[in-house]
């Protein structure tokens, strides 16, 4: 039976506090148009040129990993080289129509992700976290398909190099070879959050671990959540429950459970967390009573619920039933933003 995962606050909240400690993320990926100006590994903006090459690409010529210091390349140039990332690289810029979509973060996120889990993952749960690849593919998502196939031939190249063929290896791609890829990928497009500086500007993607993935979306959310860009060596990594205020409950048929034992233990890949990268603290914007439900939004509550739930749909595949969503005729708000 599926078990549908939320937060719920552990004790009561004040508005305006941290409610988690600043968590390391899973995996973590810089936007394509980024790759050249940010470090790959703590997304800060690189030193202007010339600057001491730190790492060397694989393959010259094609998009790479760049750091803004040596402890940043070795922290993250390993990942990069072993997860088959510089072959997803070259791939979609010898092949574009690989994948469509143009920025390849959320494949890269999930080639990491996948270098990264253990060998024998559960569905439809990997590492705890939600895949959704049967919803996602039900509805044609190309993205899943063309995305995991690419995932697949970068993976397929990196294990025949020095001996691929480009163009021998697209041929014998086997309809079902991509399934792992598949649920990987899925699970980034479920999970993963849109990294952004101070400034607002968004640098690229990050997945965490379920302290932060277990909490459902709202239009009238109770919590929000801010990054903080780490540069390696980092403070030591807090345990996920040093400061978590909010405990994870299993709803299956309706009845919600608390889940006895807690998000650490339940969190396979907590040990595997890079411990650098973009860091995410959770925080009330509201009262929380002890028990409530914690949510952020996933989507820009500025615009009127049709955008919304458009946006909710296309990505997640889920109608948002929240109070403000539901309330009819219109809260107050939403009738202001679909007159505009
Ligand atoms: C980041 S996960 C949140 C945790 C998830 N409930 C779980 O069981 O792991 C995002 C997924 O949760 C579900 N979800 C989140 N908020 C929802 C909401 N307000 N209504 C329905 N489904 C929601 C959707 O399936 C969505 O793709």
């Amino acid at each position: 039976m599926e078990v549908e995962m939320e937060m719920r606050a552990g004790e009561e909240i004040e508005i305006g506090q941290d409610i988690t400690p600043p968590l390391p993320p899973l995996s973590s990926s810089l936007h394509h148009s980024l790759l050249s100006s940010h470090c790959s590994s703590c997304f800060s903006p690189l030193p202007p040129q010339p600057f001491p090459p730190l790492f060397t690409p694989t393959f010259p010529n094609t998009p790479s990993s760049y750091y803004c210091s040596s402890l940043c390349s070795s922290a993250d140039s390993p990942l990069h080289v072993s997860s088959a990332e510089p072959y997803l690289l070259l791939l979609l810029q010898s092949h574009p129509s690989a994948y469509p979509n143009g920025d390849s973060s959320d494949l890269r996120a999930a080639l990491r992700l996948l270098q990264s889990l253990p060998a024998t993952s559960p569905y439809p749960r990997v590492a705890g976290l939600l895949t959704n690849r049967h919803k996602l593919l039900h509805h044609h998502d190309h993205r899943v398909r063309d995305g995991a196939r690419a995932m697949f031939l970068a993976r397929k190249m990196r294990d025949e190099s020095p001996n691929f063929s480009i163009d021998a290896t697209i041929a014998n791609v086997a309809p079902h070879d991509a399934v792992l890829e598949e649920a990987v990928l899925s699970l980034v497009l479920t999970n993963a959050v849109e990294v952004q500086d101070k400034t607002g500007r968004t640098l690229g993607i990050s997945v965490y671990g379920p302290s932060f993935c277990w909490i459902n979306h709202s239009c009238s959310p109770n919590a929000c959540y801010r990054f903080s860009l780490m540069t390696p060596p980092t403070p030591p990594c807090w345990p996920e429950t040093a400061l978590l205020r909010i405990v994870p409950f299993g709803r299956s048929s309706g009845r919600a459970t608390q889940i006895e034992n807690g998000v650490c233990s339940n969190n396979v890949l907590a040990k595997e967390s890079r411990g650098y990268g973009p860091r995410v603290t959770v925080r009330s914007i509201k009262r929380i009573k002890k028990g409530e439900e914690v949510t952020v939004t996933y989507t820009d509550l500025l615009q009127p619920k049709a955008m919304r739930q458009s946006e909710l749909w296309s990505r997640y595949r889920f109608i948002c039933s929240c109070t403000r969503c539901s309330a009819s005729p219109l809260t107050y708000v939403d009738q202001a933003l679909e007159s505009n």
